[in-house]
């Protein structure tokens, strides 16, 4: 992986299919984190593969954020990844491994950096991938968040234990 020192802001992305719910909540969750640990080498965004480019994020997954984080989600508005995220990004986390191997598919030089992010986490359960909530209900949208920000602890603490 890049040497971070070459950039002292490192680039998180994180991606999904649509950037409307998976990639969305891990951005704000993420970016919570960082936050709370004040954080501010280190910048957050998201893309998805297939996005309709402007589309805000789901309603459930602003509600989730809303209710259960009190993370405000509304100005999201979704995007296409694309070879400027690739290039500036330091670490990309994809929501499953059909995502990661999509990327590397069209990139493959960026395989030193794109992980799936449960992978990243180190998190062994039941498979690689985080699920797609789109059409589920307020339940499969929390647990969604949840598990989402279960790994996100595991990688905070990886990345700031490791690189201090
Ligand atoms: N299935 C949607 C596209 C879509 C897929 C997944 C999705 O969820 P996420 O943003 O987590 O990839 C959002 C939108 C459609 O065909 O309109």
């Amino acid at each position: 992986m890049m040497n971070e020192r070459m950039d002292p802001m490192r680039k998180i992305l994180f991606v999904c299919t649509g950037n409307t719910c998976r990639s969305v909540m891990a951005e704000a969750l993420f970016n919570h984190l960082l936050d709370q640990r004040n954080r501010k080498d280190i910048v957050v965004s998201s893309a998805g593969i297939y996005a309709f480019e402007n589309d805000p994020a789901s309603h459930e997954a602003i509600e989730v954020l809303k209710n259960e984080y009190g993370l405000d989600i509304t100005s999201h508005r979704a995007r296409v990844l694309d070879i400027d995220d690739i290039r500036s990004a330091w670490l990309i986390l994809t929501m499953t491994e059909e995502h990661r191997r999509m990327i590397l598919d069209v990139w493959p030089e960026a395989a030193d950096k794109v992980f799936t992010i449960k992978d990243y986490a180190e998190i062994r359960d039941t498979g690689s991938g985080i699920s797609d909530p789109f059409g589920g209900d307020y339940e499969v949208y929390r647990q969604c968040a949840s598990e989402i920000e279960n790994a996100l602890m595991h990688i905070a603490d990886k990345i700031f234990d490791n690189k201090d």
